[in-house]
């Protein structure tokens, strides 16, 4: 494995988490959030920060206020618009106008570059959009240090009708754009066509900067990135995690680990210290959108490095480069390995030298292998349930009794927020003294105590006892109240408990939670466990 920097190239990094990003379903930013993100990206090192469209929904009015007021480490921050709307001018779109009434350093205008769009999108004649854009771009450039035209669909254009696309880069770039932006819009393009397409473009406008903005429909965005890069682009758009219209934009998670790692293509700010933020930067980002990080997404997500298979293990544990690309630390992430129905004596032997069992006698590693399989093939699952792996274990080596402790729970409200509908729940479980899970929820009450009733099940409990955990829910009562039901039978009605807190909202969350435990200490009496718990609310 090569940790290679070593082109002399810059590539910039333009991210869209905050505008494309804001375009995903489900995903809603708050003028906190935005601001929380936009300091995670500056302090990364991304060179360009789009926060999103003045004057199009409040927050983004209220956050280009605050923004003009504020002065960032690394990043500049890009403000995003149309092109003026036909039926008007440049001095009377009030659209045009508010989106570009912003005190930042850099405004990105995007205008339609394939002749199918112009005639059936705005319905008007080729030329004119020309115009507009033209005029468009030329009012930026008198009040903005950087200018950046986002030819809307280009490739497809491209492939139409190339000598309208070709001319809409050449007028934006007489009006003074400072990069053209060629935009795989629809996201069904493939690398081979991007590679073609900037080469068309390089020998078009020698001299010029051109930069990539890709979606994933076709799920090439981030290899369609890369060849637009090795095409010629300078700059390549992308958001945190891939989030984005529709299937999302190039993930610029793997985008720029790519391009450092494996093209050795230099960034300006992303050094190997900086690179090795990127897994804390996803999780922090996903947590700041409430969403969480995809378990298989390449070098970020949990499982990038987490090894399942007996024969994997076996090697990794002699050389991890005999399953790994890079080194996980790299980006800032950690190894793993499993233990399953997949496993092997190897990973069951390293899992009880983890434990302090210094030996273990072939015929009880043997034991203690079909045992896990056998429970497997019943329904038990654990390569999510370390401590449930745990206690298996200690009761197997004749060790029972050993005491799961429930440590820590605390809920605070979040700072910051304006809502102030959000918290932030910690929760550690220790096991024979050391912390062994932890979570943290930022989230709507009723979401994190969801979420963390449900972690629990998956993994520190249900395996043991799976048929009897059906469901678990809360509700917000409108006397302020909330009210919890855990399901704890096969027929969810019968066994089905209720509870409602009371009091202050982080005490409710509490009051769910110890109401949950109680479910746990019923649910385990006949495996004789112990549960303490110590609850600290600093609400
Ligand atoms: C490729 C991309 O991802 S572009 C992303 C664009 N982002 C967004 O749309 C999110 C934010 N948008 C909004 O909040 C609203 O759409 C606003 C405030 C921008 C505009 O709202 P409205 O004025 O009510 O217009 P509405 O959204 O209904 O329609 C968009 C208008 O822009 C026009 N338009 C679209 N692209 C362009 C362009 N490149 N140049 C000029 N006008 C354009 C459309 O033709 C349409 O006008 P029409 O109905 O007269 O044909
Ligand atoms: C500009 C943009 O978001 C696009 O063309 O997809």
């Amino acid at each position: 494995m090569n940790n290679n920097y070593s082109r002399t190239q810059f590539i910039e990094l333009y991210d869209t988490t905050l505008r494309d990003g804001a375009q995903t379903k489900g995903i809603h930013f708050s003028l906190s959030d935005k601001l929380t993100i936009i300091d995670l990206l500056d302090d990364f090192g991304i060179d360009i920060i789009e926060a999103g469209w003045n004057g199009a929904n409040v927050t983004d009015t209220n956050l280009f206020k605050e923004l003009g007021r504020r002065t960032l480490g690394n990043s500049r921050i890009a403000a995003f618009c149309s092109t003026f709307r036909p039926a008007l001018s440049v001095d009377s779109d009030p659209v045009f106008r508010a989106g570009t009434a912003v005190n930042v350093p850099v405004m990105t205008l995007f205008g339609k570059s394939w002749d199918f769009q112009v005639r059936e999108g705005l319905k008007i004649p080729l030329e004119q959009n020309i115009a507009i854009i033209a005029e468009s771009l030329a009012y930026c450039r008198r009040r903005f240090d950087t200018v950046i035209f986002d030819a809307e669909h280009f490739f497809d254009g491209l492939e139409a009708n190339p000598d309208y696309s070709l001319a809409v880069v050449e007028a934006a770039l007489n009006a003074g754009a400072d990069r053209i932006v060629l935009c795989d819009t629809n996201g069904g393009k493939l690398p081979g066509q991007i590679r073609q397409a900037m080469e068309t473009v390089r020998n078009r406008f020698p001299g010029a900067n051109f930069g990539f903005h890709g979606h994933n429909d076709a799920d090439t965005a981030v290899a369609n990135s890369l060849a637009a890069v090795d095409g010629g682009a300078l700059q390549v758009q992308g958001t945190i995690n891939g989030i984005g219209e529709r299937c999302g934009n190039t993930n610029l998670c793997s985008l720029i680990p790519n391009l450092a790692l494996k093209c050795g293509y230099q960034m300006k700010f992303i050094t190997p210290n900086r690179l090795a933020l990127l897994r804390p930067l996803s999780c922090r980002v996903s947590e700041v959108m409430r969403l969480p990080v995809t378990e298989n997404q390449p070098y970020v997500g949990d499982n990038a490095f987490t090894h399942k298979a007996g024969v994997h293990i076996a090697s990794v544990l002699k050389h991890p480069g005999c399953y790994e690309h890079i080194e996980p630390q790299w980006v800032g992430h950690r190894r793993e390995l499993v233990v399953s129905e997949q496993s092997g004596r190897v990973a069951i032997s390293h899992k009880l030298k983890g434990m302090g069992y210094k030996t273990c006698e072939e015929a009880t590693l043997k034991r203690l292998v079909e045992e896990i399989k056998r429970l497997s093939s019943q329904g038990y699952a654990f390569d999510r349930a370390e401590i449930s792996l745990e206690l298996l274990i200690h009761d197997m080596l004749g060790e029972q009794g050993k005491g799961l402790t429930l440590e820590h729970l605390s809920c605070v409200p979040l700072a910051g927020i304006e809502s102030s509908q959000l918290f932030r729940i910690e929760l550690a479980l220790c096991f024979a003294g050391s912390v062994r899970f932890r979570r943290h929820f930022s989230e709507h009450p009723v979401a994190a105590i969801q979420s963390m009733l449900l972690a629990l099940m998956r993994e520190e409990w249900a395996e043991f006892e799976p048929p009897r955990i059906q469901q678990v829910s809360v509700e917000a009562l409108s006397s302020g109240h909330l009210r919890a039901w855990v399901a704890l039978g096969a027929d969810k009605s019968s066994q089905s408990m209720v509870v409602t807190g009371a009091g202050e909202r982080a005490a409710q969350c509490l009051a769910v939670v110890e109401s949950y435990r109680w479910a746990w200490l019923n649910a385990r009496q006949n495996r004789q466990q112990s549960l303490h718990a110590t609850m600290a609310c600093s609400a």
